[in-house]
């Protein structure tokens, strides 16, 4: 059976998909979550002319030439605005974030005069606006902060903040429960040194990119090769109510492989199975109306490969943000060989090029359990189906796991 391409399984996988509803939380417990509509400004920041430094509010156009000897009339603090006018052969003491002064239009600073009581001497050139920050210059009220579908980051929220908004509406956080299968496998910390135990590392490291991108994630244990067991391990999490459900091993085609037919049985039909894809290739998706289904391969790296390739950009969609993963162009630094007919999303670790950009190096063991490797990594070195080989210096594609 000919293997689905790659981006005929994510557009599957994304296929029929609507945003899940929008809720409403306080802008102190919003960072990470992903805007469900545009956010416009309650106010104009600043409302009004502000001072951007300590000094003299003065009017530019009354200045008599320097040095100008002027009248101390008040002070303008932040927050203790001057109800006053500045006139000719006046200036108003101000300080940085307070209102400039009405019939002043430029601040001069305070290194730039000499202060003898109640008279300020101008020792240096001034022009309108000067150390003035204009009503509206950062955003106006009514105006467009952030649009629908942006994550909110610290950038984001300090924005929003300005724009005098307190609570903020974000989608709800996907649900999403996790299995893994395998008679072998073995909590962290609970390996007795027996041969055939593998340790389980999968889900630490798919509940860390699920949360990353705003996603509520369940443990839901160890499920051993059985197929009444695996059975009740689905219905049960289906039962629940989760968005998606992840299952990491059991995907090929051994007799101890149960996740697909398992899936089958209870009703979840299955749309995409067995990729061209290299590490990943028994990656499956299945959906039973509102519950979607991604099964996962055991070996560590596809299954960590397939969730930054497929979950993530699921659990983004559900958000209503855009899927990624992202492509960065880069030049091999290290020859590569022709590619087979399965796109290969080889480990690599870049270095800053002499062009300004990124040249990166694949390691040499590309196994697919193979996690040293995949620590040290930085990135996803993606090479197209039948590619012919590559050459240092040669043009080529990344997805950065820093991005
Ligand atoms: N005859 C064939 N054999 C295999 C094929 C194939 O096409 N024909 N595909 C290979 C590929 S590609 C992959 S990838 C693996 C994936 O198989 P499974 O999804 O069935 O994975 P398991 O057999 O359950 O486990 C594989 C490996 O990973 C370890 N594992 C499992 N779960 C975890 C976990 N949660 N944390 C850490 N490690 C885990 C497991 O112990 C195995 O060592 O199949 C190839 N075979
Ligand atoms: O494609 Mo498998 O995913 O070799 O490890």
């Amino acid at each position: 059976m000919a293997l689905m391409p790659v981006d005929t399984a994510l557009a599957e996988i994304l296929a029929d998909l609507d945003p899940l509803p929008a809720e409403t939380v306080a802008i102190g417990e919003a960072d990470g979550r992903v805007l469900a509509a545009a956010l416009s400004a309650r106010r104009s920041q600043p409302e009004a002319d502000m001072s951007a430094m300590d000094g003299y509010a003065v009017a530019s156009d009354a200045l008599p030439g320097l040095p100008a000897r002027l009248r101390v009339i008040g002070t303008s603090a932040a927050g203790h605005p001057f109800q006053g006018r500045v006139g000719a052969g006046e200036a108003v003491r101000i300080f940085t974030g307070a209102l400039v002064p009405a019939g002043a239009d430029t601040v001069v600073i305070q290194e730039n005069t000499s202060r003898d009581g109640d008279d300020v001497t101008l020792i240096a050139a001034t022009g309108a606006g000067r150390n003035v920050r204009l009503a509206g210059f950062d955003f106006a009220a009514g105006g467009l902060l952030l649009p629908a579908g942006h994550r909110l980051d610290a950038r984001s929220l300090m924005l929003a903040a300005a724009g005098n908004l307190a609570e903020l509406p974000v989608r709800r956080r996907p649900r999403i429960a996790i299995l893994q299968t395998g008679d072998e496998l073995v909590r962290p910390g609970d390996a007795t040194g027996a041969a055939s135990e593998v340790v389980v590392s999968n889900v630490y490291g798919l509940a860390a990119l699920c949360r990353a991108a705003g996603a509520h994630v369940d443990d839901l244990g160890l499920v051993r090769d059985d197929m009444d067991a695996t059975r009740s391990a689905v219905r049960d999490a289906a039962s629940r109510g989760y968005d998606i459900l992840v299952t990491s091993g059991g995907a090929s085609v051994g007799e101890h492989d149960l996740i697909a037919p398992a899936l089958r049985a209870e009703g979840i039909a299955l749309s995409v199975h067995k990729i061209a894809l290299r590490p990943g290739k028994p990656l499956m998706f299945g959906r039973r109306a509102d519950l979607r289904v991604l099964g996962l391969p055991g070996n560590p790296v596809s299954a960590y490969v397939c969730a930054l390739l497929f979950l993530v950009p699921l659990v983004n969609a559900l958000q209503g943000a855009a899927p990624g993963p992202n492509r960065r162009p880069a030049r091999l630094a290290a020859p590569v060989r022709a590619n087979d007919g399965r796109r290969d999303y080889m480990r690599a670790r870049t270095t800053p090029s002499a062009d300004g950009g990124l040249a990166v190096a694949p390691f040499a063991t590309q196994d697919s359990a193979m996690l040293s490797v995949l620590a040290q990594a930085d990135c996803l070195l993606i090479r197209e189906p039948n590619a012919p080989p590559g050459e240092p210096g040669d043009g080529c594609e990344i997805i950065p796991f820093n991005a």
